[in-house]
């Protein structure tokens, strides 16, 4: 739960008045542009950053006050950073079996390493991995401890294509056994595959939350028909009965329209469309 949220740094508002839940279970994704000030949020949420106002309530604890190291309510957590420390001179199977010590009921090791695909690497100094093989330990690190609730900031940044797929089949899998999850990510696609509800923040402030589906408002999704008209003009229409549009632009020419194409608006659009409105509004304001 946040509710009035804000965080300074200096003069520098980075966070104001954010409001929004998270419920028990679900997946919610925090979207924006960078320096809209998700991470600034999820480390509150997390216990590592103090808040300048607001109330903050996480599994039933106010992070600010129950955040120690080594705390009961942390030991609940699971938390994948935006950026951890190099990976140093142990082996993936060893800095996780390290891990696995602080928590009262890990996950079995190996189990994890399957998880997230470092089976042939599991002997390796993490010092030694990609960027994206390390990313995967950062994730499985997070997700030792068995946590009821999991922060993932950015986690498939650097990832390939097929291992980002196969890290939405392991938080799916988290999401069935009934872990919450709090995502940020600036891949649109990742949002859509993965959470239930999304937040959009832009400048400090939340400027939307709702289902995927909802975001942007009840007309964003509509379908979006376009073709060029017999002197090349290009024509958009917007339209709940696209067939019956194509069909009427087809017997006015008579012919089959060219270049057409109907699509309805991806999550990418719709947060777009809310990206450039509100650069618009923060212009015409200043
Ligand atoms: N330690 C800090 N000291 C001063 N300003 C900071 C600090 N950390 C973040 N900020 C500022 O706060 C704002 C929000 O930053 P934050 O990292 O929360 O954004 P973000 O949404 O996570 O961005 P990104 O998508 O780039 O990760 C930015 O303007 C940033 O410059």
């Amino acid at each position: 739960m946040v509710d009035g949220l804000r965080k300074s740094y200096g003069g520098t508002t980075a966070v104001n008045d954010l409001s929004f839940e998270i419920r028990r279970g679900e997946t919610f994704a925090l979207l924006g542009p960078n320096g809209a000030g998700k991470s600034t949020t999820i480390e509150i949420l997390e216990g590592f950053r103090r808040r300048t106002g607001g109330r903050v309530e996480v599994l039933g604890t106010d992070p600010a006050t129950g955040g120690a190291a080594g705390s009961r309510w942390r030991s609940r957590l699971g938390i994948v950073l935006q950026d951890l420390p190099e990976g140093g001179v142990y082996t993936v199977r060893e800095q996780l079996a390290q891990q696995a010590r602080y928590y009262p009921r890990p996950r079995d090791v190996e189990e994890v390493i399957a998880a997230v695909g470092l089976e042939s690497k599991a002997g390796t100094r993490i010092g030694r991995l990609s960027g994206g093989q390390r990313r995967r330990v950062d994730v499985a690190l997070g997700i030792i401890g068995r946590p009821e609730l999991l922060f993932l900031d950015e986690p498939t940044t650097g990832f390939d294509p097929e291992a980002r797929r196969e890290f939405w089949g392991l938080i799916r899998l988290l999401a069935d056994e009934g872990t919450t999850i709090l995502l940020t990510t600036h891949y649109l696609d990742e949002a859509e595959q993965l959470a239930d509800r999304v937040g959009v923040i832009i400048g400090g402030r939340l400027v939307d939350v709702g289902p995927v589906a909802q975001i942007g408002g009840f007309d964003a999704r509509v379908p979006v028909v376009s073709w060029r008209e017999d002197d090349g003009e290009r024509r958009v229409r917007r339209t709940e009965t696209p067939a019956s549009l194509v069909t009427e632009v087809a017997a006015r020419l008579g012919h089959e329209p060219r270049d057409l194409t109907v699509a309805r608006p991806s999550l990418e659009d719709v947060y777009l469309d809310l990206v450039a409105a509100a650069t618009t509004r923060t212009e015409a304001a200043s």
